[in-house]
């Protein structure tokens, strides 16, 4: 309950949002009851985590306190980076705070680059963001001046991340995360976007995700598809047979001209492709902050198929309406 009093107070006030208050509350509940046995440790890590007085942020060109320095002193700071540090892996960012630089897994800022100059500016928009991990692109939908962001994504670490960030940045908007599946959302027919980036492809049935994403959009609202594509024509799609690029839990990768038939299906309309790209080792690559393996070891030594033999990451960004 601690986590979403501010939070239930937001969707009370917002009328359009009130069919959550029927389900979204139980839901919660039975989450607060089954957390992982980690979670105890990261909430007492994010516990120790200062209040950082009068923070100064940037969130438009990056994520970043800028005044750590002069909050706190040195051997504050070398503790405040080694709690940080316990919270790995970080996959999202990079995070700035002040000389701490969380040098995430993925270069999440050159993906909002992509993104950002093809999509409704989001000043004043209702936003919702699935498969939020551990929120990076809401703090930068935040520097876009958007007037609420509520993220969704079903992982602890990921939510206690998000929690410490939160608490360091000292932001108090309209800035929620849900730390539940998608699937469990009530449709709520209202946000101005919706984004769904790097969760297709994990959704057993993507028609099922396309159509949950349109009831979640206001009439006329945008929806924002990032996921990954493989070459191909209207009928390609691929069903890995067992992982891609050592990724469990993955089911269809369709070519981009395919998901659009998809889209077609699912009643959007101005449907438009407006950038595809390569995935390369310099963009996803494993750091000080996530030791696991990354892209190069899920590559062949041409880097032209994944281990496995598929065709290798190519990620398409999608832009519809609802009409
Ligand atoms: N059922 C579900 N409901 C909601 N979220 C889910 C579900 N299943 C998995 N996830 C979450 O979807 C995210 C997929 S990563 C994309 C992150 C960010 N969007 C990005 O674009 O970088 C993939 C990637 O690396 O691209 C993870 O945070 C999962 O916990």
């Amino acid at each position: 309950m601690q986590y979403f009093k501010s939070f239930y107070n937001y969707i009370l006030n917002e009328k359009e949002l009130s069919v959550w208050i029927k389900d979204i509350p139980s839901l919660l509940i039975h989450w607060e009851e089954t957390k992982n046995s980690d979670f105890e440790s990261w909430k007492k890590i994010i516990k120790k985590i200062p209040i950082i007085q009068s923070p100064l942020t940037e969130l438009k060109n990056q994520v970043a306190l800028t005044n750590l320095s002069e909050c706190i002193n040195k051997e504050d700071i070398l503790k405040l980076e080694s709690l940080l540090k316990k919270l790995s892996p970080w996959r999202k960012g990079p995070f700035t705070f002040g000389p701490i630089k969380i040098n995430t897994e993925w270069r999440s800022d050159w993906k909002w680059k992509r993104i950002i100059r093809h999509i409704a500016p989001l000043k004043n928009r209702k936003v919702l963001d699935v498969g939020c991990g551990n929120g990076y692109y809401m703090w930068r939908m935040l520097g876009e001046e958007a007037r609420s962001i509520i993220g969704v994504d079903p992982s602890q670490l990921f939510f206690s991340q998000f929690n410490a960030s939160k608490k360091l940045l000292g932001i108090n908007n309209d800035i929620y995360f849900i730390p539940l599946p998608f699937e469990k959302i009530p449709p709520a027919n209202c946000f101005d976007t919706v984004f769904s980036m790097g969760v297709l492809y994990h959704r057993v049935s993507p028609i099922e995700h396309l159509s949950q994403l349109r009831d979640q959009l206001r009439p006329g609202g945008e929806l924002v598809l990032e996921t990954m594509v493989v070459p191909g024509d209207e009928t390609t799609v691929l069903v890995p047979k067992g992982r891609y690029a050592q990724m469990r839990n993955v089911y269809f990768f369709p070519s981009s001209k395919a998901l659009v038939v998809w889209l077609e299906k699912c009643k959007f309309t101005n449907i438009k492709i407006v950038n595809e790209s390569d995935t390369t080792i310099e963009e996803q690559r494993q750091t000080d902050w996530m030791k696991y393996n990354s892209l190069d070891s899920f590559l062949n030594s041409n880097q032209n198929l994944t281990v496995e033999g598929y065709p290798p990451p190519r990620r398409v960004i999608i832009t519809a309406n609802r009409p």
